[in-house]
């Protein structure tokens, strides 16, 4: 065999779309030796041979019974019920050397075909289906190009050879698809929902239409959405009767789950249940748009520019200033609570200024994973029809809340009351954040809530458990434990105290109230008691402080910058940056002071003036925990020395944020160090290089904004989770001056 082929000869048994893409495709690239079809119809011979899609064709595989050997691949591609009749003759005529595959739908089917014909697993049989149909059949729709990035799952047998596996897996490789493994069982009722469901559907709907004494009517004044609908219904009739007849009880399942839904919709338009209705809708609508974004390799936020599976790179350029007028995204921490209490309110809550970011995405999937119906984000609007306390119903699965310790810290708080099981997943950054600080007050409440080693996720939640009231003494200063213990508290027995050891943002207090329940503080104790209802209110969610942060740094290192950020939240818990900006020097005027939904809001103007290190008290540093490394850079341009003590909670962040920005400043020339809570940092002169922000979206922000003020270009790789808070930070950047290119690979 010649080295440079990927096989010798392929045979290709059937040259309708599937064998013969594979055929041409083959040829096309030089992958084997020569392309030999069979087809029944000595017609299907000619053209194939007249369009070029094989070299000959014959009408009988005996024919080749010679000349084929090791090496040479055999490709069925026949109708599902044929492959068995295939499977015979080439087993009475050819030699146990050739590989063989198949592109049938259904691997059940021809398993048990291959088990009859060889009297076990053969080695040379491998399995396989390349989901790359089309509604186009025939000789004439042979598409060279129709496997480029497509998937090919092969189901090996355990009695295949590797030789053969490999064979086959380069030749798909070598058409450009790509190659996955599945258990033959797996592929069957995953292609049943997938696939066949949708398939059954199609010729089904059609089918009723045209049976319609007005059909001639519905199909003239049928437009896109029949058409998008329907496409597949033009699919080959003998292909899909036997895909359905041979993947059976998979099918019917599927089917059986699908009528109920549909029937219970038929129910929800009878009883003109509008809520539902637009919950079934909303629901599917996410689900699609996410499904959409995952086929192009992005993740679920409409307008996030990232995503979390590719390399996104920050290139920015040095130099520059700040100018403009702009208003950032909603408060994140409020958009959870939004959606929180919005679905356990009784009635219907409307929020506006809700982010758009991945961390609240995740927490409003989780409600609508739980049977609430909301609507949106359209535009920063999201509307949420409350179920109340106890509405909440059980997810089908793990609720996954992707990059955020909020979601999961504050949910658990309600899991833990509810009398379902359920269970919290996010991904590998949130899998190495500590949850005991929730899961062992929550257990001394009385819930079975069990944690993967050392108190990190995924999180268990047993329901059922009847929550007792405690007062706890918080041994960090955390507003998402403080959160959880306050929600669980809404079920629990009694009164739920909690005292924190310094203040933490009291969104959650304050959005309690808005939303009429009683919520005391006296001192440092918060305390909330059960048996209150939570009743439907609207809410304005301020500009995020926390991302404003960013431009605020960004203007306050650079000499002639002048920026305004409008409409922010300046909760006296949250305003720790804006105290120690000013320590240091900066220039900022608040006006247009006023409150909305219970939350102050102001528009800050900031002009640039030269910093100076200080100590930062400790005092600021709970109301400016997330600001830290955008802090970290303005100690960085600052003359003299900026300590930071008391900030340990930085190291259990998305990343571990002390040492994440020391390690970039010192990269980028900074004389600086990290101490056990906090950091040393001298001011100087920033250079440009290369940086990792460890996917972390507040560390990557940082070093953007460092370039205005550094002597050459720094580049900062793993962006993708700045869509996480601040889904429009690289196109405001660019608004208000900052020379940045996103690269992605
Ligand atoms: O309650 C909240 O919304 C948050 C609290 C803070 O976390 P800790 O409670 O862990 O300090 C903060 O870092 C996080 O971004 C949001
Ligand atoms: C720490 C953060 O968020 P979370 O804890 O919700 O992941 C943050 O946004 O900086």
């Amino acid at each position: 065999m010649n080295t440079a082929l990927v096989i010798n000869k392929l045979v290709v048994v059937g040259i309708g779309l599937i064998g013969g893409s594979l055929a041409a495709a083959c040829k096309k690239r030089g992958v084997c030796s020569e392309v030999i079809g069979v087809a029944r119809r000595a017609e299907v011979c000619e053209r194939a041979v007249a369009n070029g899609v094989v070299d000959r064709a014959t009408t009988q595989i005996s024919e080749l019974a010679g000349e084929l050997g090791e090496g040479d691949v055999v490709f069925i591609a026949v109708p599902t019920l044929t492959v068995k009749k295939v499977l015979a003759e080439i087993k009475s005529c050819l030699s146990p050397a050739v590989t063989i595959t198949d592109g049938a739908s259904v691997k059940g089917s021809v398993r048990d075909d291959v088990v009859a014909i060889y009297g076990g697993e053969p080695s040379q049989v491998v399995l396989g289906h390349p989901i790359a149909g089309s509604e186009k059949s025939g000789v004439d729709a042979a598409d060279p190009e129709l496997y480029v990035d497509h998937r090919i799952i092969l189901t090996p047998l355990k009695g295949n050879g590797v030789n053969h596996i490999e064979r086959v897996t380069k030749m798909w490789q070598a058409v450009q698809a790509e190659v996955l493994e599945m258990d033959v069982d797996e592929h069957d009722a995953v292609l049943a929902s997938t696939s066949h469901l949708p398939h059954a559907i199609a010729f089904s709907l059609v089918d009723t239409l045209a049976h319609d004494h007005q059909n001639e009517n519905i199909f003239r004044y049928a437009a896109g959405g029949f058409r998008d609908f329907t496409r597949i219904a033009s699919s080959d009739a003998t292909m899909w009767r036997d895909i359905m007849l041979s993947n059976k009880p998979a099918v019917l399942s599927a089917i059986d789950m699908f009528v109920a839904n549909l029937t219970r919709l038929r129910g929800m338009i009878e009883a003109e249940d509008a809520t539902n209705i637009t919950g079934v809708f909303t629901r599917a609508k996410a689900a699609r748009d996410r499904f959409t974004n995952m086929l192009s390799h992005q993740a679920y936020s409409k307008t996030m520019q990232e995503n979390a599976h590719s390399h996104i790179v920050y290139k920015v350029a040095p130099g520059g200033t700040v100018q403009g007028t702009i208003r950032v995204p909603g408060d994140k921490s409020i958009s959870h609570r939004s959606i929180m209490l919005g679905s356990l309110a009784e009635g219907v809550t409307h929020v506006e200024g809700f982010l758009e970011g991945e961390d609240a995405l995740a927490t409003l999937q989780a409600f609508r994973d739980m049977g609430v119906v909301i609507e949106g984000p359209e535009d920063g609007r999201v509307t949420v029809h409350g179920v109340g306390l106890h509405g909440l119903q059980a997810p089908s699965g793990p609720l996954y809340v992707g990059n955020s310790g909020t979601s999961m810290r504050l949910l658990a708080g309600i899991l833990a009351g509810q009398k379902f099981e359920s269970e919290l997943t996010g991904d590998e950054s949130l899998t190495k954040r500590p949850m005991n600080r929730v899961a062992l007050p929550l257990a001394e409440m009385g819930a079975s809530i069990a944690t993967a080693n050392e108190g990190r996720p995924p999180l268990k939640i047993h329901g059922g458990a009847a929550l007792k009231g405690i007062n706890y003494d918080m041994p960090m200063a955390s507003a998402q434990v403080k959160s959880c213990l306050l929600l669980a508290g809404l079920y629990a027995e009694g009164k739920t105290s909690v005292t924190e050891p310094a203040p933490t943002r009291d969104h959650t207090e304050r959005m309690l109230r808005g939303f009429g329940y009683d919520v005391q503080r006296t001192g440092d104790t918060i305390t909330v008691e059960s048996g209150g209802k939570l009743t439907a209110t609207d809410i304005d969610i301020p500009a995020d402080i926390s991302s404003a942060t960013f431009f605020l740094v960004a203007a306050a290192i650079t000499p002639g910058s002048d920026i305004t950020l409008t409409h922010v939240g300046i909760n006296p818990t949250r305003i720790g940056v804006i105290n120690i900006l000013n320590l240091m020097g900066a220039n900022i005027e608040l006006s247009n002071e006023r409150e909305v939904g219970g939350e102050p809001v102001a528009d800050i103007r900031l002009r640039y003036a030269p910093l100076k290190g200080i100590e930062v008290p400790e005092s600021q540093v709970p109301l400016a925990i997330d600001e830290f490394p955008a802090l970290m850079v303005a100690a960085a341009c600052a003359e003299g020395t900026t300590v930071i003590t008391g900030a340990e909670e930085l190291r259990v962040k998305e990343t571990d944020r002390i040492q994440a920005m020391i390690d970039g400043l010192t990269t980028l020339g900074i004389k600086c160090h990290a101490t056990e809570d906090g950091a040393i940092i001298e001011g100087g002169q920033l250079g440009g290089g290369e940086v990792e922000s460890f996917h972390d979206h507040r560390i990557a922000m940082s070093f953007t904004i460092a370039a205005l003020r550094a002597s050459g270009e720094i580049t900062v790789n793993n962006c993708a989770n700045v869509s996480t808070s601040f889904p429009n930070f690289t196109q405001l950047a660019k608004q208000v001056g900052i020379s940045l290119e996103v690269i992605r690979s």
